[in-house]
């Protein structure tokens, strides 16, 4: 067995005091219970317990269905174990397998908003067991098994399957079996394998080893083709020693005995068994362009860094997060409880895997948003040997397996309630997450119906390139790149950027035979502010704003992005040179911000230093209409740091006065102020004024002075943990946005896609 060093760790692997404090720093352990409900006053005691808790008591029992309104359990999924083969660590016993337990159910938190809790059983008796598991099932949507040494895991699971009515779901198997199997796929994808024709060696046959094994013939590996070994070495027919009848059911016909013999000329290797049981030997052995997955945990049975020495055409992964690849269960039991959990479904059947399978498999091809760029350490993953499947912190995890595995769930009538529109669910999903994805998606949708030409007016920028590239994959519109064609084509090919796709479009400002009109155009505008003809051709041929503006004044596109290169004002006053406010309109700029599921809007976060009451009510009016634009019904708060007069103040006079404007206006959306901002966003504290006007919590926030709105936003996103988007542009003649300087290529599409809804999509 090789001994692995440790300087052979990856740069990003802890230590063990690390691991040690990171346990016992603040409240020990991992997880807490908060409560969702108010728990503050007497009315909510007698709601939450004695004597309204009685309601829904008696509803559950004369129908059951009704725990999945009046609990948390349709939302609830226990981890349980007994320790007895923590990660590949071995048999340590309950008490030891906590911690592991603790991070499962966090991470089903983390990463698909199921809430979980840990069970350690202090039993390795089979039917004890089970006896205390089986009781349990009124508590929970779910049962995640983990860590349950083989055989008794396949006793204790098949018995618990049949004995309660919710998935149970043995995660060292079936979790690991899908994962592996969609890293496979793409495995042989890129190595020109066949299923039918490869060979496959397993290290280890317990667990995880027969589940893997299992899934994969089911999905067609040929079984002949399959060598089994364990601690004895290979599982022969006739082998009696070590035996037990889930090792016998994948016996090989084989004259091969030990891991050394099997793995010479293998083409994949599956290790499940221990840290260190590949040797370099055997790994030089294997086929050309082997397939190496080393998913022990902690330590792999060979490592990365070891494999690259003896050989460089491996595809290799291990179990770990701190090497490419990551071939773990937890790419997906969160993901694939979600999707059974929101259908209520009676189990997790072989069409939920294998859906599952096939999501993550077709997900690794895609083009990767930046948030998967920031997980891999700023490079860029592209399907390919070091990117064989996606990354946990992948966005786009969420919605697509549950989506997967609710359907399969439908379609083979394991389903207690069953979802129609399955959009409308992904969307739902994708707000779990981040509910900024909820509202964009919404506003996707509308632009995809009405596509829209939108010109990325910093082409040559790389991070542009992609967003205009997302876009069109998007089916959004065309995006137009302006920019040198020479820069943008190389900058594309570093990028691995496709330009000939349909839906992209490059515009050579220097070549374009639209310069004339557009110079024409400005110089109408301009000649009487300065600028001389030959300003306005330097304008015109040389910056990139003024050109793309232009086209847009002009309707050679239909809207605009800008932002990366220049400071938000600069691109401003670039684009105010070509297109003026649409009549009766004021700019201004609009920022989207989202916390715990609440969106508001913070206006103005983008013109106006310290504007008038006239132009504070004007800002009013710009930012309720985005917000009903954006299917909100807009209730704005006019904030100050006084509310209604107290304490008094010269600043809060210009906000006082900004209502009467409004109420001279007769708008028709909810306004109230001067207010402090806790009055606008807490409907406890605004209960204390009964005459203010909006019926519910602020959704419009208009601040003050710029000052204000822009520390606010800040302070929100650093602070708070919203995701802010913006500051919009609204009340231009035409749809333009700026990004912020550095956007990622995700806020860029963001970006071009509410210009593009801007433009009546
Ligand atoms: N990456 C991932 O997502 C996952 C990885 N794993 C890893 O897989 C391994 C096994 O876990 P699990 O199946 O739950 O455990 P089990 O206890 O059920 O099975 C362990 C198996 O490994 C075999 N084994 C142990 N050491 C060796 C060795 N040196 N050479 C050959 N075979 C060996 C055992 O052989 P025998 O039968 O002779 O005792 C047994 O068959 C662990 O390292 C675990 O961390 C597990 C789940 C998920
Ligand atoms: C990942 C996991 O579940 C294990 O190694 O046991
Ligand atoms: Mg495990």
């Amino acid at each position: 067995m090789p001994d692995i060093d440790k300087k052979d760790r990856p740069a990003t692997s802890v230590t063990d005091q690390e691991a040690l404090d990171f346990h016992a720093t603040g409240r020990p352990g991992k997880l807490e219970v908060v409560p969702t409900k108010p728990m503050a006053t007497q009315r909510d005691l007698s709601l939450a317990y004695s004597p309204g808790v009685a309601v829904p008591v008696k509803a559950i029992a004369a129908d059951p269905q009704t725990a999945y309104d009046y609990t948390a359990r349709g939302n609830m999924v226990a981890v349980i174990s007994n320790g007895t083969a923590i990660l590949g660590l071995g048999n340590l016993g309950a008490l030891a397998s906590k911690p592991v337990m603790e991070g499962k159910a966090v991470l089903f938190k983390r990463f698909a908003d199921v809430d979980s809790i840990d069970l350690e059983i202090d039993t390795e008796n089979v039917d004890e067991f089970i006896n205390c598991v089986r009781f349990l099932g009124p508590s929970f949507g779910g049962i995640n098994l983990e860590d349950i040494k083989a055989p008794d895991c396949f006793v204790i699971e098949s018995r618990l399957r049949e004995l309660m009515d919710i998935p149970v779901f043995h995660d060292d198997q079936h979790g690991t079996a899908i994962i592996a199997a969609a890293g496979l796929i793409n495995a042989l994808e890129l190595t020109g394998r066949d299923l039918k024709t490869t060979k496959l060696v397993c290290n280890g046959a317990g667990a995880a080893a027969i589940a893997c094994i299992e899934l994969i013939k089911a999905m067609g590996f040929a079984p002949e083709n399959i060598i089994l070994c364990d601690t004895k070495g290979v599982i022969y027919q006739g082998r009696t020693e070590g035996m037990n009848q889930w090792k016998s059911a994948h016996a090989a016909k084989t004259d091969t005995r030990t891991l050394e013999e099997a793995m010479d000329g293998a083409d994949v290797v599956f290790g499940l068994s221990q840290k260190g049981a590949f040797s370099a030997e055997m790994i030089r052995s294997m086929a050309d362009r082997p397939i190496i997955f080393a998913m022990a945990n902690p330590d792999p049975e060979i490592t990365p860094e070891e494999v690259a020495r003896i050989r460089d055409d491996a595809i290799m992964a291990t179990g770990r997060s701190d090497y490419p690849n990551q071939v773990n269960n937890v790419l997906g039991f969160p993901y694939i409880f979600r999707g059974a959990l929101d259908v209520r479904a009676s189990t997790i059947n072989d069409a939920m895997k294998i859906a599952a399978v096939k999501a993550l498999a077709n997900l690794a091809r895609e083009d990767v948003p930046d948030d998967v760029v920031a997980a891999y350490q700023g490079n860029r993953p592209r399907f390919g040997s070091q990117y064989i499947i996606p990354v946990p912190f992948d966005p786009r995890l969420i919605s697509a397996i549950p989506v997967a595995v609710a359907e399969a769930a439908i379609e083979t009538g394991v389903a207690r309630k069953v979802i129609t529109d399955m959009a409308g669910y992904a969307r739902e999903l994708s707000a779990r997450r981040d509910p900024i994805a909820s509202t964009l998606a919404s506003l996707y949708e509308r632009v995809r119906r009405r596509p829209k030409r939108i010109v990325f007016a910093e082409a040559e920028e790389e991070q542009v390139l992609r967003a205009a590239l997302s876009y069109a994959n998007q089916q959004l519109g065309t995006a137009i790149l302006l920019g040198r064609e020479d820069l943008i084509r190389s900058t594309a090919e570093r990028a691995g950027i496709d330009l000939n796709r349909p839906g992209l479009e490059i515009v050579n400002a220097r070549i374009s035979t639209r310069v004339e009109a557009y110079i024409d155009y400005l110089y109408a505008r301009l000649q009487r502010h300065g600028y001389l003809h030959r300003d306005v051709q330097r304008l015109i041929h040389n910056d990139r704003n003024h050109f793309a503006a232009t086209m847009v004044a002009l309707g050679d596109a239909d809207g605009m992005v800008t932002g990366i290169t220049r400071n938000y004002s600069t691109a401003l006053d670039d684009v105010r040179r070509c297109i003026d406010e649409k009549p009766g309109h004021r700019v201004i700029g609009v920022s989207l911000a989202l916390c715990r599921g609440r969106t508001v809007f913070v206006a103005d976060t983008a013109v106006h230093d310290m504007p008038t009451a006239e132009q504070l009510a004007d800002i009013a009016e710009e930012a309720a209409g985005l917000a009903r634009r954006m299917g909100y019904q807009p209730r704005v708060a006019m904030l100050a740091y006084s509310t209604f007069g107290h304490p008094s103040g010269e600043r809060s006079e210009r906000v006082r006065e900004a209502v009467k404007i409004l109420d001279k206006r007769r708008v028709d959306f909810e306004y109230d102020g001067e207010m402090a901002a806790d009055v606008a966003l807490n409907r406890k504290v605004m209960e204390q004024y009964p005459f203010c006007r909006l019926s519910g919590p602020a959704n419009v926030l208009v601040m003050p002075a710029f000052h204000s709105a822009s520390i606010s936003t800040k302070m929100l996103q650093e602070l708070g943990g919203s995701t802010v988007i913006g500051p919009i542009l609204v009340g231009l003649d035409k749809p333009v946005q700026i990004t912020s300087m550095g956007a990622k290529d995700s806020d860029i599409v963001n970006m071009a896609a509410i210009a593009a809804y801007g433009a009546g999509s």
